[in-house]
């Protein structure tokens, strides 16, 4: 039965800080660092054993990959990286304080801009500094697939043919496949695993750095059991820490 095994990169400086941080290639932060040895030590103590790693082309996503393989002496598995698995590009909100933006646009405004399925916050201008459209890694990508902005809707949009066309061959392969990415992009994919409504995704925060474990049947790839994460308790204190990011 193959493992998905799904990890949001430790804490960022940008996390630390507040800010909305989308596609803005932010470091770790030390506590990033520290919860990124803690998920591999987590992998270490239930004994999950990942046969290959997928993250995105975010530096907060490689490095936590990086540390918690470390851990698990498993720093030799093959990696895949791609764009398709990045944040949702925050729009104009990339690089704001996020308890500024709750006081300008009032929390309804905030929390749909955050939270809701399909309404993308506004585009970034393509001069400012926060934008992605001139950045090096991206030349591989035709301009305009570069986005201004991103709903939750726009991401599954462009991470599920990567998810059926890469990763699914390897869960079918029968590997213990890990994903590194980020809070939207992995509810973008838990969404489609556990068949949650566009409603009620709304109510799903991911936490930093807790191994999420889904185990799938081998030929369907349907989960056979409720995902589970490794250290449910600390699991359920960071989603509720994100839920409520914003409040000062
Ligand atoms: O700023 C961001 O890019 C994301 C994740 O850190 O924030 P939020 O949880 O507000 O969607």
């Amino acid at each position: 039965m193959p493992k998905l095994i799904l990890v949001r990169h430790g804490q960022s400086e940008w996390n630390e800080k507040n800010l909305f941080t989308g596609w803005v290639d932010v470091k770790l932060s030390e506590i990033g660092e520290a919860e990124a040895k803690r998920a591999g030590e987590l992998l270490v103590k239930e004994q999950v054993n990942p046969d290959i790693l997928y993250t995105s082309l975010l530096s907060r996503a490689i490095n936590t990959a990086n540390i918690a393989l470390a851990q698990t002496d498993r720093l030799w598995i093959p990696v895949k990286r791609s764009w398709r698995l990045n944040e949702r590009h925050y729009g104009g909100l990339q690089g704001l304080d996020k308890a500024d933006t709750l006081e300008k646009y009032g929390p309804e405004k905030f929390q749909t801009y955050r939270r809701s399925f399909d309404v993308p916050p506004p585009p970034i201008a393509d001069d400012s500094e926060y934008s992605q459209k001139n950045e090096a890694r991206y030349s591989h990508l035709p301009k305009d697939v570069i986005p201004a902005t991103e709903s939750l809707a726009l991401v599954i949009d462009r991470l599920l043919p990567y998810y059926n066309d890469e990763i699914a061959k390897d869960l079918l392969e029968g590997k213990d496949v890990m994903v590194v990415a980020h809070g939207n992009s992995l509810r973008g994919l838990v969404k489609y695993l556990d068949n949650i409504s566009d409603d009620d995704i709304a109510g799903l925060n991911i936490p930093t750095a807790i191994p999420l474990v889904f185990e799938l049947d081998a030929k369907t790839l349907k989960p056979t059991k409720p995902y589970y994460y490794l250290d449910p308790e600390a699991a359920a204190a960071g989603a509720a820490a994100v839920a409520n990011q914003g409040k000062k």
